[in-house]
């Protein structure tokens, strides 16, 4: 999905003012999750909206490849997915996954309880990714999965195991999308009997697990819940298609956006996303009101605006971590220190983005400290220009083209975001669209 235009590095001048309305990609959790349940369900499925993405990609052809037939409608970004009710025409495959956390670890178990001869890899950073409590949640149970790397990472093969028990156990403070990917698999492991899962410890980006009971319960499959602690999907249940299902905008693409509208005066409105969103990424809006924003919302829209200098948070973010990486930005443009906390997940993401943020903060003149679990961002007198590396991090290319924004209390800068091309994990035109608020004309 990279465009063929994107250069070697995109220069932002500072920008005076942010106005406008930005029409929203479809979210790449709710896209990835709905692709996989469409092509586990009886029946088929229309989805409209679908985020046309790396991410979205990756889960596309995999599917293609496991045999599940799909096509584009007429060149727009709905599709339709005919699927196989719980059994893949195909047996063997070599699976390529880019940096989809959302692809990866979901067909991991999938393709484990299902069986056959499976083999998962992606790029060189999905395979420093853990994924060895998802793993050793399945192996335990009966499946078999091997590593053919390093042992708790990609690349995985997958064989055919035997189910032996009905209740397994996952830790949850790597990453939810290990419980993700076992509760969307636990109706195939719950033909006669109910799978129980249970998670041990603490569980981290609470909010991701709404996202898949929701979508489980639109394709037919109810889960008994005792709070976060265990999970029970009865016996016999099938995913069945809804028929169509539209996507919602992504909720953390529009944290840029938003923290623009916040920054640099606005109106800024987002549209995709709004109350009746299922994405927990729509509580950065609750950080931004913290600061001092002005939020307004519909059921499909968002708006900000900015209400003069920012105030400095001090906030627990482990329940948004996406979105938390704007905070980290706009913290520049606050009075005072501001303290993003509980957010050591960032370690094990695209980049390690605790050191990747504290080191492109600084080259902005920022004072910065890096905690195992935790950033503070002083911000500088007056940013510095800067040349920002991206780390093949969508988010560190997106939100620090934020730096550029005039601010109340300070002056945007001059800023050269090299390698741009790495949005295309989840926005591949953020650019254009970034550089329209910033002209102030209507998307
Ligand atoms: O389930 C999901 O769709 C996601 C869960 C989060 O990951 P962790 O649970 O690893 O924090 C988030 O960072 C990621 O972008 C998407
Ligand atoms: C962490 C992210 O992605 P993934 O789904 O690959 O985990 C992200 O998009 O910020």
């Amino acid at each position: 999905m990279k465009p063929a235009s994107y250069p070697r590095h995109i220069d932002l001048n500072p920008v005076a003012h942010v106005q406008g309305t930005v029409k929203l990609p479809g979210s790449k959790s709710i896209s990835n999750r709905i692709l996989l349940l469409a092509a586990l369900s009886r029946g088929t499925t229309k989805i409209m909206d679908l985020l046309a993405s790396d991410d979205t990609l990756v889960m596309l052809m995999a599917l293609q490849q496991l045999g599940v037939k799909w096509e584009q409608v007429d060149g727009t970004q709905d599709y339709i997915v005919h699927g196989v009710d719980g059994v893949l025409p195909v047996h063997q495959a070599d699976l390529f996954m880019g940096n989809a956390g959302t692809a990866i670890r979901p067909l991991t178990a999938a393709l484990a309880v299902i069986g056959g001869d499976y083999t998962l890899h992606g790029v060189p950073r999905m395979h420093e990714r853990p994924i060895g409590d998802l793993v050793d949640a399945l192996n335990d149970v009966g499946m078999r999965i091997e590593y053919t790397g390093n042992p708790g990472y990609p690349p995985l093969h997958i064989r055919r195991g035997m189910l032996n028990a009905h209740r397994m156990k996952v830790r949850g403070n790597v990453s939810s999308q290990f419980l993700t990917a076992l509760l969307m698999a636990a109706p195939l492991m719950a033909r006669d009997e109910p799978m129980t899962i249970e998670v041990i410890g603490e569980l981290i980006s609470k909010p991701y697990i709404e996202i898949t009971l929701n979508l489980m319960r639109r394709f037919g499959v109810d889960v008994q819940r005792d709070g976060w602690q265990s999970f029970t999907v009865a016996a016999g249940q099938h995913y069945q298609s809804p028929g169509a299902i539209h996507v919602e905008g992504d909720a953390s693409s529009a944290s840029y956006f938003l923290a623009a509208g916040a920054i640099a005066g606005g109106p800024i409105r987002v549209e995709g996303v709004g109350r009746d969103s299922i994405q927990g990424d729509v509580r950065f809006v609750e950080a931004l009101r913290q600061m001092g924003v002005t939020i307004t919302m519909g059921d499909n829209w968002i708006e900000a605006s900015s209400n003069g200098v920012l105030k400095a948070i001090d906030t627990d973010f482990n329940h948004i971590p996406d979105a938390a990486m704007t905070i980290a930005v706009a913290a520049l443009y606050a009075e005072g220190t501001s303290v993003l906390r509980n957010i050591a997940s960032w370690r094990v993401k695209e980049t390690d983005r605790l050191a990747a943020m504290a080191t492109e903060l600084r080259k902005l003149g920022a004072t910065v400290e890096e905690g195992a679990d935790y950033l503070s961002v002083t911000p500088p007198q007056q940013l510095t220009p800067a040349t920002i590396d991206t780390y093949d991090d969508h988010r560190m290319a997106m939100c620090f083209s934020l730096a550029s924004l005039d601010g109340t209390a300070r002056r945007g800068t001059q800023v050269r975001i090299n390698d741009p091309k790495c949005v295309a994990k989840t926005f591949p035109d953020y650019f254009r669209v970034f550089q329209h608020i910033a002209e102030q004309t209507l998307i």
